[in-house]
């Protein structure tokens, strides 16, 4: 508020624009500009409404013709305001000057209007300010205008609004009528002024001096500063004075005005409250996003429930298909149950049948092997009745020579027998000559007899050679081409193929000859012998005739490597019969054997010595008396001549023996680990398994078959690593029935089972 004197400055301090010179600027106009300064546009507003008070009537200077604007007071806060008042709103300054142009244009042409040239009325400029502060986060009731509480949930941060209100009063100046000399009207004109002023005085001096009652109704001026002073607002009074002692009484009296005022004690106070109009708006977008929200949700529910009932249509669909699909199922299940049980009755007809034919076929090769065996002989045989031809030729040559020496003897003694000295020496000499002839005769019987011999032996290859090279069957016909032979020993008969008479050479002659003083001589006998042990219709002649006994003792008699080869083929070959092996058992047959084995180093030699163990191998009752003698281990023992032909033996007679140890496990003898493991035979087993030559791998991996067949084998055979092999040959084995049949030990066995299923194999 400006108080004082007329013309000593109010409008001056207050009004002035500034349009030339930002210095001349009044307290308006700066006010304002701190005001803009700090508003935000967006949230804040400014609202300026300009008025004036003229003989207690209240006039809008923004709009001409409002008149007398009613004062409302609000009986709980005592804030005042003017409802009716036009409230221009502020964005800048430039309006602001507009404005105050405009309010000061309106208040000149009212005054000359009113004729007078002085402020007469008291102008009043009132700025409202809503400024949007932070509000403090926390639990929140509103009260809706049911008067229901609102919870508002807690973090929520209410919208809250500062309302200000800057009031800037130019009073009109006071003055002294009697100095003034105002007549008519002017003199209502003061004394209404003169009125407010006092009453204003008079509000101040209750202020002042802590009145319980402040005249405010006395006068508009006072209704309409009411909150301006002496209350919540920070007010601030401009007294201004005219410097002339002229005035020196109405200086005094506005000094006076102005120290009294000064003891009025205002408590400044913020006025906060809730931007209800910004919350609704706020609550209106939020109650609208969660409509929306709700509404789309409500749909997508809609989708869902169409979906889910297609779904659950779908689903009895589904369910009908499958009930439809379980039957047909099961019809088809039960059918291939009912082809299931014919294909496994048919495989197990099958099986039988590729048992017999595998028996058939194991037969068939042990004969092969045994006719191979004798092959080799003949060949041999060949050389040797070359050789012997040639001595043969020599034998006549010499024979002719001596016949020749004969004659010249014979005329030389027609000679010197007529001297009767010399006739004697002719006698001696004659003598001579006729142990001579003798000696001659029996060396001719003797050549005659290896003749005999010779021509055996040929028949005998021939027929080996035939049978070999024809590949025929072992039936009939083959026994009788066995059976000239067996006649030969039988009846002593003179037989040939050529037609020629032959002379028969006695078995035990032959036998005889093994103790002969010549080697060759014992050779070419041993040799006979195992010829005709190579025929299974001379073996037991052989045996009667102290044959076998003689082939042993030879084993650790001879040092003769070929002796001691070929009696070990005639040893093999007469172990191909059951009886006989009994006897090659009891004769120490197995500790003279292995000793060959030891010593022995031809490969040749240890084959037949293999060949002959494999044979015993195949025998049930001899399998540990053979293991006792020593027997496995002799047969293990020649694989380190690593030669293809001994190891197919060692591998056909671990095979055998295998063979009838699973044989005994089929017939339930008492469960016990393999005597072939016991003898360390497993490692050479596995390691020899998948050999390149098919002889060796075929019998392993038949003995392998064999030794699945016992589970009490089946720890160790897991641990040695056949099962891979078994699982290789049930894969791999190019024979189907081996194949087959180690495909059949693996599903059988529970520790080749579990085996399989730890390391997740299927077969
Ligand atoms: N401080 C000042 N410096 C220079 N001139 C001034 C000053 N104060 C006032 N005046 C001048 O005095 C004259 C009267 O001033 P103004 O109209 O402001 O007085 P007033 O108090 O408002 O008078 P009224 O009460 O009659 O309206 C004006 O011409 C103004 O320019």
């Amino acid at each position: 508020m400006a108080y004082g004197q007329t013309g000593t400055g109010k409008t001056f301090t207050l009004g002035r624009l500034g349009e030339e010179d930002i210095a001349d600027r009044g307290i308006m106009v700066r006010a304002m500009e701190d005001i803009l300064a700090d508003i935000s546009p967006e949230q804040d507003s400014i609202t300026v409404s300009y008025l004036q008070l003229y003989m207690e009537t209240v006039l809008d200077l923004l709009v001409p013709g409002k008149d007398n604007i009613p004062i409302v007071e609000d009986p709980k806060t005592g804030d005042v305001s003017l409802p009716g008042a036009t409230a221009v709103e502020i964005w800048d300054q430039t309006s602001f000057l507009d404005l105050l142009q405009t309010g000061e244009a309106n208040r000149f042409a009212a005054n000359t209007k009113l004729n007078t040239e002085s402020s007469r009325s008291h102008a009043i400029l009132m700025v409202n300010v809503k400024k949007h502060v932070k509000g403090k986060g926390g639990d929140l009731i509103l009260t809706n205008e049911n008067g229901l509480g609102v919870h508002m949930s807690k973090g929520f941060c209410p919208p809250m609004v500062r309302k200000s209100k800057l009031v800037v009063v130019d009073l009109a100046g006071s003055e002294r009528l009697d100095k003034s000399g105002s007549e008519g009207h002017a003199l209502e004109e003061a004394k209404s002024i003169n009125l407010s002023l006092t009453s204003l005085g008079k509000c101040i001096n209750a202020l002042a001096e802590g009145s319980s009652h402040i005249p405010i109704r006395d006068s508009k001026l006072t209704r309409l500063l009411r909150d301006s002073f002496g209350g919540t607002a920070r007010t601030s009074l401009v007294i201004t004075i005219g410097p002339s002692p002229r005035h020196r009484g109405e200086t005094m009296s506005t000094i006076m005005f102005g120290q009294r005022a000064m003891k009025v004690e205002n408590m400044v106070k913020l006025k906060e409250e809730f931007d209800y109009k910004s919350l609704c708006r706020r609550l209106d977008m939020e109650l609208e996003k969660r409509v929306s929200e709700i509404e789309r949700q409500g749909k997508l529910l809609l989708d869902v429930e169409e979906k889910l009932q297609e779904r659950l249509e779908e689903t009895k669909r589904a369910e009908r298909n499958l009930e439809s699909a379980l039957e047909k199922m099961a019809a088809e299940r039960a059918r291939y149950h009912k082809e299931h049980i014919e294909v496994l009755e048919s495989l197990e007809n099958e099986r039988a049948e590729r048992q017999k034919m595998e028996n058939q076929l194991q037969s068939t090769m042990q004969d092969m092997q045994h006719h191979r065996e004798v092959f080799d002989p003949c060949n041999q045989l060949k050389s040797e009745i070359l050789e012997l031809k040639l001595q043969l030729d020599k034998e006549v040559q010499l024979r002719q020579q001596a016949e020749k020496e004969l004659s010249a003897l014979k005329s030389g003694l027609t000679k010197i027998e007529s001297t009767s000295p010399e006739g004697q020496e002719a006698l001696i000499l004659s003598r001579r000559l006729e142990d001579e002839m003798k000696q001659r005769k029996n060396l001719e019987e003797e050549i005659q007899q290896l003749r005999n011999q010779l021509t055996q032996v040929t028949l005998q290859a021939d027929e080996a050679k035939r049978i070999v090279s024809g590949r025929i069957s072992f039936g009939s016909e083959s026994h009788k081409s066995f059976a000239s032979v067996n006649h030969n020993i039988d009846t002593s008969a003179n037989l040939n193929t050529s037609g020629r008479p032959q002379e028969h050479v006695g078995l035990q002659k032959v036998l005889s000859l093994l103790d002969s003083a010549d080697l060759d001589v014992r050779v070419h006998a041993v040799k006979v012998v195992a010829n005709l042990a190579a025929e299974e219709v001379n073996q037991e002649k052989i045996v009667e005739a102290g044959g076998l006994h003689s082939m042993l003792m030879l084993l650790s008699s001879t040092e003769d490597e070929t002796i001691r080869r070929v009696a070990a083929g005639a040893i093999a070959n007469l172990a191909m019969n059951e009886t006989n092996q009994e006897l090659i058992m009891s004769e120490g047959g197995i500790t003279l054997l292995s000793k060959t084995a030891d010593d022995a180093e031809d490969p040749q030699t240890l084959r037949m010595v293999a060949g002959a163990i494999a044979n015993l191998c195949g025998n049930d009752k001899l399998q540990l008396k053979l293991r006792d003698e020593g027997g496995i281990k002799a047969l293990l023992s020649m694989v380190k001549s690593n030669h293809p032909d001994v190891l197919a033996q060692v591998a056909r007679g671990i095979a055998n023996f295998a063979k009838c140890e699973s044989r005994g496990a089929v017939q339930g003898s008492k469960p016990a680990r393999s005597l072939l493991i016991d003898e360390g035979a497993l490692p050479w087993i596995v390691a020899n398994a998948s050999n390149e030559a098919s002889p060796i791998r075929r019998h392993i991996e038949l003995a392998l078959c064999h030794l699945a067949q016992k589970d009490v084998n089946g720890k160790d055979l897991v641990a040695g690593g056949a099962l891979w092999e078994l699982i290789r040959i049930s894969r791999e084995c190019s024979r189907e029935d081996i194949r087959m049949l180690a495909h059949r030990m693996l599903i059988s066995s529970s520790v080749f089972q579990a085996e399989l299923r730890r390391l997740h194999i299927v077969l």
